[in-house]
């Protein structure tokens, strides 16, 4: 009998002192199987951040372990594992310098493929997040709306064909009609191309309405996690209800007019 696949990302009792004293993350544990959104939530300052760093190897843990496709991180190189893990950012986090197209082939590039394969895979990635090439291929970030920016963003994250992608408030900076349908348009690419991800936000109504599992941090420690329907039900402690009051509120406000 074959045994079962390991998670994707497992972390275990994993913990982050900065400088020495700064306790950004204590004893965190988590998984993240194929396919799965795992929204990472909580106030500023709370670890969200550093817990996404440590994943890639941009911050190394104080203790504990990461392991990603049951190897664990500490042991793979730091430049190959970021071509397996896909990184979305807050504002997109393009070369400003650097068309379109080379922005969405640059994971591609780095992997040495040629230049009709990096072609066929920028405009497979630009078709996927609905951005027509022709239009757009040639255009340099500054040239496009913030919410195309985020567009790019995620196709050029996608590119290398990621197990699994690491996000950082990626839709904060977008008005809410945009924000909607890119919310929508990443699950639709989730469900397709069956990656794993991590998602870091401030926004509880957005953890809710996206994940398959939240966790809920404070000081450091995940003191919550289930599924969005867990969470409404079962709070753990009024920490967590208070930060599921505000989308209680407005789900109410709207329930409200609907009458
Ligand atoms: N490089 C660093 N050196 C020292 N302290 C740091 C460093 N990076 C983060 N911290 C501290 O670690 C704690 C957690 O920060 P982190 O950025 O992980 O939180 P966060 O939950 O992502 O916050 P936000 O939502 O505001 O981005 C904070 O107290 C922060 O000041």
């Amino acid at each position: 009998m074959s045994e079962a696949a390991p998670p994707v990302l497992e972390v275990r009792d994993v913990s982050k002192t900065y400088a020495g004293h700064v306790e950004a993350v204590r004893g965190v544990s988590l998984r993240v199987e194929k396919g799965q959104l795992l929204v990472l939530a909580g106030a500023s300052g709370c670890g969200k951040t550093s817990l996404l760093k440590m994943i890639n190897r941009l911050e190394e843990p104080s203790g504990g372990s990461i392991m990603f496709g049951g190897e664990a991180v500490a042991s793979q190189d730091a430049v190959a594992l970021r071509r397996r893990i896909g990184w979305v950012m807050q504002g997109d986090g393009l070369f400003p310098h650097m068309s379109v197209r080379r922005n969405v082939g640059l994971i591609p590039a780095m992997a040495g493929q040629d230049a009709a394969r990096i072609e066929l895979r920028v405009r497979e990635m630009l078709d996927m997040v609905r951005l027509d090439p022709h239009e757009f291929g040639e255009r340099m970030p500054g040239e496009l709306s913030g919410g195309q920016r985020q567009r790019v963003g995620f196709a050029r994250a996608l590119a290398g064909n990621p197990e699994l992608v690491l996000m950082d408030e990626p839709f904060s900076a977008l008005d809410p009609i945009t924000r909607d349908g890119l919310q929508q348009d990443f699950r639709d690419l989730q469900r397709e191309l069956g990656f794993a991800a991590v998602m870091v936000t401030h926004d509880m109504a957005e953890a809710l309405i996206m994940a398959d599992e939240v966790a809920v941090m404070r000081d450091g420690r995940i003191i919550q996690q289930g599924t969005p329907h867990t969470l409404m039900s079962a709070p753990a402690d009024d920490y967590v209800s208070d930060l599921l009051e505000t989308p209680r509120r407005q789900m109410r406000a709207i329930a409200e007019l609907a009458q």
